[in-house]
């Protein structure tokens, strides 16, 4: 049984059906000391009743004295957790009230993990060795100490992967630039073949055409399958989408039937585009497993969608949305213990913050598992994070295990220093180049900063004999689905884009991408352009900068640089500084006021 079918026993405050999950539970320990393991997920039980301070009758039959002390002082621990969170929450207390709940949530939650451990048995590797470390004294950095919190009744890892020789896992640690911060240091070994999945093979047939998991999924995984809070950062196109989703869509399919019933699951992405296409990817792996997943997102009726929402187990949604919903009562997350935010550091941007204060502020209170997933990590959001999360296990892929920003090494990027009355004759070069051949059929994407401009260069290309579409946010949500359906099988190669498109969109056949107007941050130059080279792939992007975009000169040739690209003179010329990040809801363009000379106050008589 896993951590949340207990709570949710116990949530539903029926004495009963709890007594009845806690005899369940100790047959199954019982069970579990006797099965070899298979590697199936596992209940950190204790723990759960620990920090979730339910039912101790049945946990009590099976301790002795000292081991029932130890899990009433880590009960009391737990207790003061959720009051913690609670105060944590943003509407409660200023920026300084929340740090420190946020501080105090997590002490007790790591003294409560502590107590139960020491009463929990020692744990033992699967191949009944204690087990060894998994540094692989990466030059990178790479944090994965000691093997001696592993903690087998949170997750069990499969036996093979246990008994992989530690040779093997540092070679995967070292080859794929892979960083683990685990506060509670569980260091689990990465899965890094399907085969090491826990569950039987019928459940990895939605893998069938995948060689291996993906760095960010091998590392994500058995951390989320212990129930840890985790923030995954790993290079556009890396497969994070089911990084995330694998792992829900398990311990959902993992709930008794008498507990599965309501929204346990949601996943909040910043674009209507986006939100679908996990909904897409999830789908696929939910529905074998008797999970509903349902979409929600701005643009589109609301009835349509309230009625898709009876019997969702996982909600896809935007942000507005979401909150019409829950503010209207149609949709309740209070039973929602798996959270994740896609992107995660647009989400937590000043445009999207209060947004997603709202909704996690409406999902379950206790017991609550935060995933934090995206390409781009900057300081400007880690602090903010932290208070959503309890000790967070860090999972950085890359040569950047700081988290500084880098685009995906496959593509080729190009930059070009130029006018604004040199881009169009240049950009339907580019297109002609590019549209011909053997390469006819390639997707190409163009992308523009505004709305209007998005609509002229799209006429403009039109003009020129081209077929093209347009997705940005001056059309119908219509119109922004049937253009990128119709760019996606081909029948409209070229797409004009504003940064819509910018995240998180996974086209396989784009293998071009030209910026015609440079973004607002260098964060957004890196997902636009990771919108080719996906899933190994290789891609292009060629960017039009001008002197207009001087102050991000600085950042771009970092991005360059660190991927081993050309950085041409004139770009140089601009001056390598990186300036300070802009306001994050107006970009370069916002003004800090606080720092400008007071004005002279004139009085008239
Ligand atoms: N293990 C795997 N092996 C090969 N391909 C995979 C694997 N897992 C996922 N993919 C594929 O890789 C592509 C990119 O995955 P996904 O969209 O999740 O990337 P992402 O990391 O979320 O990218 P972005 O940062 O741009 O949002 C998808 O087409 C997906 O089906």
């Amino acid at each position: 049984m896993s951590k949340r079918s207990h709570d949710d026993a116990a949530a539903a405050g029926d004495p009963k059906e709890a007594r009845r999950e806690a005899k369940r539970l100790k047959k199954e320990k019982k069970a579990q000391k006797t099965e070899p393991s298979n590697g199936d997920i596992a209940v950190p039980a204790q723990l759960d009743a620990v920090v979730n301070d339910k039912q101790p009758t049945s946990t009590d039959e099976v301790l002795s004295k000292d081991e029932r002390k130890a899990l009433r002082r880590a009960q009391k621990q737990a207790a003061r957790a959720p009051e913690a969170h609670e105060v944590a929450r943003p509407a409660t207390g200023t920026l300084g009230d929340q740090e420190a709940a946020a501080k105090a949530e997590r002490k007790a939650v790591k003294l409560a993990e502590k107590s139960t451990r020491k009463i929990a048995k020692p744990s033992e590797h699967g191949n009944g060795q204690t087990s060894g470390e998994i540094t692989a004294g990466d030059k990178h950095g790479a944090v994965t100490s000691g093997r001696e919190n592993v903690d087998e009744s949170a997750y069990r890892e499969d036996t093979g992967l246990a008994a992989l020789p530690q040779s093997d896992i540092d070679a995967f640690v070292v080859d794929n630039h892979l960083a683990i911060e685990d506060p509670h240091k569980q260091a689990y070994r990465p899965i890094i073949d399907f085969k090491y999945l826990p569950g039987d093979a019928t459940q990895r047939a939605p893998f069938a055409n995948f060689s291996a998991p993906t760095p960010i999924q091998a590392a994500c995984w058995p951390y989320l399958f212990a129930g840890r809070d985790v923030i995954g950062v790993a290079e556009t196109g890396s497969g994070k989408t089911l990084a995330f989703g694998l792992p829900c869509v398990r311990y959902i399919a993992s709930l008794p039937k008498s507990v599965r019933n309501g929204v346990k699951a949601c996943m909040v992405s910043p674009t209507r585009e986006l939100a679908m296409q996990i909904h897409e990817q999830l789908v696929k792996l939910a529905e074998p497993a008797g999970v509903k997943v349902v979409c929600v997102y701005g643009g589109m009726s609301k009835d349509e969608q309230r009625r898709t929402l009876k019997g969702a187990h996982v909600v896809v949604a935007t942000p507005g949305r979401l909150n019409d919903f829950l503010q209207e009562g149609a949709i309740d997350l209070s039973g929602a213990t798996y959270v994740v935010l896609d992107e995660a550091d647009r989400m937590l941007d000043k445009g999207f913050e209060e947004e997603v204060r709202k909704i996690i502020s409406t999902t379950a209170p206790t017991g609550r598992q935060t995933l934090m997933f995206t390409a781009t990590w900057p300081p400007s959001v880690r602090e903010l994070a932290d208070t959503f999360m309890k000790a967070p296990v860090k999972v950085m892929i890359g040569e950047n295990a700081s988290g500084e920003l880098r685009a995906n090494a496959r593509i080729v990027q190009e930059v070009e220093v130029t006018t604004q009355i040199e881009k169009q004759p240049r950009l339907i070069q580019l297109l002609k180049e590019y549209q011909s051949g053997k390469n006819k059929n390639d997707r190409i994407l163009v992308f523009c900063l505004y709305k209007k401009e998005a609509t002229r260069i799209e006429e403009f290309i039109r003009r020129r004999g081209f077929n093209v579409g347009g997705i940005h946010g001056d059309l119908s949500q219509q119109k922004r689905i049937e253009s990128l359906d119709a760019f996606k099988v081909g029948t409209v190669p070229i797409l004009v884009a504003t940064d819509v498109a910018a995240r998180g969109l996974d086209i396989p056949a784009v293998k071009l991408v030209i910026n015609v107007t440079f973004p607002l941050t260098v964060e957004d130059y890196v997902h636009r352009i990771g919108r080719t080279g996906r899933a190994g792939q290789d891609g292009k992007a060629v960017t039009m900068f001008t002197d207009a975009e001087k102050h991000l000169a600085g950042g771009l040739i970092n991005v360059l640089k660190a991927a081993n690209q050309a950085v041409p003179e004139e770009l140089m010329k601009f001056g390598t500084t990186v300036k300070k990040k802009g306001h994050e809801a107006y970009g370069a363009f916002y003004k800090d006021t606080a720092d400008m000379k007071k004005a002279t106050k004139i009085t008239f008589d």
